[in-house]
């Protein structure tokens, strides 16, 4: 399974600890940048992570901001991808069972590294129950056809 991970400069650090993580869960990981310390434009990166995943190039995608807010508002411009931000593991793991999410978002500014790993782990452990919760999520996707 394919993971693609992008963000900007505040989430070098955090980014390469959960790289490191997510492949020793055996996950793939596709590293979209940015690599680089400079400042950077968030939206880059959360276009680059959605279009991976909307184009069946990951399977799911982390992305990763100060906040996580920008980098998640990019991600879900894509048609196709429910991005959300995280900052505890209850949320990750509703937002797999009930929303389907296939981007998980959080900040770096915001959650220290052991939170984060709490968080992705959580996400990718939950699967989508799909019930009730397939006809809403369902309800969401045809707003982007309107
Ligand atoms: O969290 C973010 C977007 O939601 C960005 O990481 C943040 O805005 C970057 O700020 P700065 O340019 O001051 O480092």
């Amino acid at each position: 399974m394919k993971i693609a991970m992008g963000n900007d400069h505040t989430g070098i650090e955090l980014k390469n600890i959960i790289k490191e993580f997510v492949e020793g869960k055996g996950y793939e990981v596709i590293d979209l940048g940015t690599n680089a310390p400079e400042s950077c434009d968030y939206p880059v990166y959360g276009e680059k992570v959605g279009r991976a995943v909307a184009d069946g190039e990951a399977d799911l995608g982390i992305a990763i901001c100060g906040t996580g807010v920008g980098i998640s508002l990019a991600c879900n411009k894509v048609k196709g991808i429910r991005a959300c931000v995280c900052s505890e593991p209850y949320t990750a793991k509703l937002s797999r069972q009930h929303n389907n999410s296939n981007v998980l978002a959080f900040g770096s500014r915001v959650v220290g590294s052991e939170l984060a790993k709490m968080i992705t782990e959580a996400w990718l452990d939950a699967a989508f129950e799909g019930g009730r919760h397939q006809r809403r999520v369902d309800m969401v996707m045809e707003i982007e056809k309107r």
